[in-house]
């Protein structure tokens, strides 16, 4: 039996995780905290895994304290870069306390940029539209920003040459923001939940790979099953890819 606490366990995503691993027969939901309660032994009540779903702001905090406090974090906060992973990644070593972190834990967004990545060295044109509700607190969203950089890195491992854009005027920003050089347009739109496009050009012809997750039950098979996963998988494991074997 997993023992699991989930941080954030009253936002949107924390509410959903927790009803998830009260529905399995593997895990017993041992903890719910959120933004008052201190992250320490005394709150953990013996977890195992913690599922973190807060804000940008805190994730990392949260993150070094649960390492800290010995029960392993799996974290679908956003607004991660480079040196806070980094940071987590030399914890999560230094501690032997394993750590999974992902932008996304959907199926159908995970399997977008995977192809993403595959397809982005044979066209001329890449450009990534990111769609979600607008209560979200950050843009590009977190799935749109690795999107962007997995085809920029398929790109310079194929000498791509420069995206052609002819643009020479635009004081408004109407061409989207550049994420490792990619472009990616932030949409929030009442109705929407989370929604991704990735479209490829070459003369005469599109590629469109769209990921559409209408609920927030989209995300759960992914929690668990990296729920299941992260003890086993030393250090930090960025990503829900590798847990569904789609290591490159
Ligand atoms: N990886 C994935 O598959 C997915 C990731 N996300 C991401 O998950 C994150 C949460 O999204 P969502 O659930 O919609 O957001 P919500 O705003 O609904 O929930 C966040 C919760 O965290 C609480 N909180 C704030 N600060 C802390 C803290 N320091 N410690 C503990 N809890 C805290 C908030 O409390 P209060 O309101 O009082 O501040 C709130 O209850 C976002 O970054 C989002 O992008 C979302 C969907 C899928
Ligand atoms: O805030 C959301 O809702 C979502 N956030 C994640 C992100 O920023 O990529 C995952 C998904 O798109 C939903």
């Amino acid at each position: 039996m997993i023992r699991v606490a989930v941080i954030g366990a009253a936002g949107r995503m924390g509410q959903t995780a927790c009803q998830a691993v009260e529905a399995v027969d593997d895990m017993t939901l041992v903890a719910r905290l959120d933004a008052d309660d201190a992250i320490d032994a005394d709150h953990l009540c013996g977890a195992d895994v913690a599922v973190e779903f807060t804000i940008p702001a805190h994730t990392e905090a949260n993150v070094h304290a649960l390492l800290d406090a010995g029960v392993a974090p799996v974290v679908g906060t956003t607004g991660w870069d480079d040196a806070a992973l980094e940071r987590v990644r030399e914890h999560a070593c230094a501690s032997g306390v394993n750590a999974l972190i992902a932008p996304n834990f959907a199926i159908s967004a995970v399997l977008v940029m995977e192809f993403a990545r595959q397809a982005a060295r044979y066209f001329t044109s890449a450009e990534v539209i990111e769609m979600h509700h607008p209560n979200k607190l950050d843009a590009p969203s977190g799935t749109a920003a690795q999107t962007a950089q997995l085809i920029a890195q398929a790109r310079r491992d194929a000498g791509a040459a420069p995206m052609p854009d002819a643009t020479q005027m635009d004081p408004d920003g109407c061409r989207g923001g550049m994420v490792a050089g990619v472009p990616v347009h932030a949409v929030r739109l009442a109705g929407l939940n989370a929604h991704e496009e990735v479209l490829f050009g070459n003369t005469g012809e599109q590629l469109v790979l769209r990921s559409d997750c209408f609920d927030r039950s989209s995300f759960m098979p992914g929690v668990l099953a990296a729920v299941r996963a992260v003890r086993n998988r030393p250090g930090l494991t960025h990503g829900l890819a590798p847990v569904l074997g789609l290591e490159h």
